[in-house]
């Protein structure tokens, strides 16, 4: 089957984005991982499926899937890829726009300057909202892993995140710390790992090992979730400027129950078709 796709990338987190407006589109697992391959198919962190909805009040449904193709609840750097491709494609006139997610709905709004503002709700701390196996909520929780004990902080954006405050990113161990922390038994459907480290009460350094991915360039929810945790902390204050290997994101919260509002950039990279 011939598939026409869009592949973009925000903040260098890349995507192949399906356009099921018109009509239903469904891959599998294997199809998936062979699209994401970035030697045998096209190569992505993630695909996107952009689909219709009859939803009152909602203009869309975006479908996201991991380069291994399982299907999660959320995706923050896709969010703003989903509203630039539904704006260039002309699948909509409008610039703020409500999708539904797998976690809920969020709104997106597409700024005049070309970079695009998420509403991605408000973080979740309770251990079974995340979820997160702990005895009681806490703002952080001591993991012990293979060979040593780290602390983490626990944290949903709808997806579930760990955040560890390191002292130098580029020095973190992320290619061994990330996959014991994203398949720890006390995360039951896994989680993304985020490696924090505070420049300032605005500003920090992140690099995040996601769930079902691998180290990105950059992840919108574990954006998100690391600057969530910095404030909880005590150590950030609102807004935070996220230094990615990607690109930067600015993140906005005010604390309890608000929302965590999001801003970065996204593009089209190219249009193609696949083989599948
Ligand atoms: N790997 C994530 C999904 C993609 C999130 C990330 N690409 C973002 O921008 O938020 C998860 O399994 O929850």
């Amino acid at each position: 089957m011939k598939l026409r796709f869009t592949k973009m990338q925000g903040a260098g987190n890349d995507f192949v984005v399906i356009d099921a407006t018109q009509t239903p589109v469904t891959l599998s697992h294997s199809q998936i991982q062979h699209i994401a391959n970035r030697y045998l198919g096209v190569g992505c962190d993630q695909l996107l499926m952009v689909e219709a909805t009859d939803t009152p009040g909602v203009d869309f449904r975006y479908r996201i899937f991991n380069a291994d193709g399982g299907e999660v609840e959320q995706c923050g750097n896709g969010a703003r890829c989903f509203v630039r491709f539904v704006v260039e494609k002309g699948l909509t006139n409008k610039h703020e726009i409500r999708v539904e997610t797998a976690s809920g709905l969020i709104t997106l709004m597409l700024q005049a300057d070309g970079q695009v503002t998420v509403n991605m709700g408000a973080p979740r701390f309770i251990p079974a909202q995340i979820p997160f196996e702990a005895a009681a909520q806490a703002t952080t929780y001591t993991l012990p892993l293979a060979g040593e004990t780290v602390t983490i902080s626990a944290v949903s954006m709808g997806n579930p995140h760990a955040v560890m405050l390191v002292d130098n990113v580029h020095t973190a161990e992320v290619a061994t710390l990330g996959p014991q922390i994203e398949s720890h038994p006390r995360f039951p459907q896994r989680v993304n790992a985020g490696f924090m480290q505070v420049l300032n009460e605005h500003e920090i350094n992140l690099r995040v090992y996601e769930r079902g991915s691998g180290e990105t360039l950059a992840c919108g929810t574990g954006a998100c979730a690391a600057a969530v945790s910095g404030i909880q902390l005590g150590t950030l204050q609102s807004p935070v400027k996220v230094h990615t290997r990607g690109g930067i994101l600015t993140i906005q919260w005010a604390g309890a129950d608000a929302p965590v509002m999001m801003t970065g950039p996204a593009e089209i990279v190219f249009d193609g078709e696949i083989d599948i």
